[in-house]
């Protein structure tokens, strides 16, 4: 290549594009629900500081990451940084979470499948579920390309559908409800803790850094601006979503709601008692379904790569059916025998994730710091940043375990 050319990088706004699209999927749905105790304002604060840790945990394994050759996946930086032992542990977290999310995608979208069909003719919602998984199934068979295509549009279908419902439902937001004035002495804070790990899961994106890395050909600022747009779009998405929803539910709605079992279906069955136009309900719907597909695409590619590799199946017809059962068969058959465990499992994919998404970047940051003492990027705020990151780990486990063990009030 001649001196004179420089390389050509992507647009900062493409790998924006590619990290808020992975953030932004079945996490979103939980969130009103997981923060009907702590309510509107609290909820706020709470997403502003999950969305800066999982930011910097974010900066922290790009760091680690441009000590290596270009695309060195998690594998090569932890077993390097970190010994076998955490790496073993890395890779079960993120196996785990992998399987968890597929699982919750076949939950959910059996859920809005068959909550938008029940009007046509009545389907059940594991039968839903079992559909939605073939067709997932079949375009990540067919190619990674496919999934990119199909990625695409539905990313752009968002963008379209969310606009238009959410400007409408915006106008209609009642701050009596948003704040909700007319309870008086409620309880908000201690229903907090209890709803981090879910945030947490919402704000995972930490599998395509390595990707990204290379898709700016190891450019630092390209990464670090395209992690910065891409966060911080899921972060406004977040906050317009509990907005609309938070200011058009009222929180005692929400009971019914967990009641019911907490699926996408319940909750957008509470927007269906008259408060918004039946337009808005079919933009929404579709939003949902693109939302969801758009990660479970993501999410089940993922899958099926790592399996992949960990049996060395190979990239044929034969080699991709293999992996594909291996990927989807589980999952499918605990939805089929457990349809409403969408909200668990988002729950303890937050839990997962607080190990390799926000720990594990931790520990490398500060590992490649004293191997590689010359690297050029550095995340910012200096060993204090990495403790920062990893109390906010300590404090999502801690809040994982106590709610599981009933410790924690529950708001229902
Ligand atoms: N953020 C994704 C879930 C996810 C977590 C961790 C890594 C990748 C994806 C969602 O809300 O659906």
């Amino acid at each position: 290549m001649s001196q004179t050319t420089p390389i050509k990088r992507p647009s900062v706004f493409g790998g924006a594009m590619i990290i808020a699209g992975t953030a932004v999927g079945a996490g979103m749905f939980s969130i009103p629900i997981v923060t009907s105790g702590v309510w509107f304002s609290g909820s706020t604060l709470m997403l502003v500081y999950t969305w800066f840790c999982m930011f910097m945990s974010g900066l922290m394994l790009l760091e680690a990451n441009l000590n290596y050759p270009v695309g060195s996946s998690f594998h090569t930086m932890v077993k390097d940084l970190l010994g076998n032992i955490w790496n073993s542990i890395n890779g079960l977290s993120v196996a785990f979470v992998l399987y968890i999310l597929t699982y919750a995608y076949i939950s959910a979208g059996g859920s809005i499948i068959s909550h938008t069909l029940t009007s046509v003719f009545s389907i059940n919602q594991t039968m839903a579920g079992l559909l939605f998984a073939i067709l997932v199934a079949f375009i990540v068979w067919l190619s990674t390309k496919a999934v990119d295509r199909i990625n695409t549009i539905l990313i752009g279908g968002m963008v379209i559908t969310f606009v238009f419902s959410v400007s409408d439902m915006f106008a209609q937001v009642q701050p009596e409800i948003l704040f909700n004035r007319n309870e008086s002495n409620a309880e908000y804070l201690p229903y907090a803790l209890a709803a981090f790990p879910y945030l947490l899961a919402s704000f995972g994106y930490h599998g395509n850094i390595p990707g990204l890395a290379k898709y700016y050909h190891q450019d630092a600022k390209s990464v670090v601006h395209s992690l910065l747009i891409g966060t911080l779009i899921a972060l406004v998405i977040y906050l317009l979503w509990q907005y609309v929803i938070q200011g058009n539910i009222p929180r005692a709605g929400f009971k019914q709601v967990i009641a019911e079992g907490g699926n996408i279906g319940n909750l957008l069955a509470q927007l269906d008692n008259g408060v918004v136009t039946p337009l808005v309900k079919q933009l929404l719907n579709a939003f949902s379904y693109m939302a969801l597909a758009s990660s479970f695409l993501g999410v089940s590619l993922g899958l099926l790569d790592y399996i992949a590799d960990f049996f060395k199946f190979e990239d044929t017809p034969a080699g991709r059916t293999k992996s594909a059962l291996v990927t989807f068969v589980p999952p499918t058959v605990a939805a089929l025998l457990f349809p409403d465990g969408f909200l668990y499992a988002i729950g303890f994919a937050g839990l997962a994730a607080t190990i390799w998404a926000v720990i594990v970047p931790a520990m490398l940051a500060r590992a490649s710091r004293k191997k590689f003492p010359q690297a050029t990027y550095h995340a910012p705020g200096g060993n204090s940043m990495v403790y920062f990151v990893i109390l906010f780990g300590l404090i999502n486990i801690v809040a994982h375990i106590a709610s599981t063990i009933n410790l924690l009030p529950v708001y229902k």
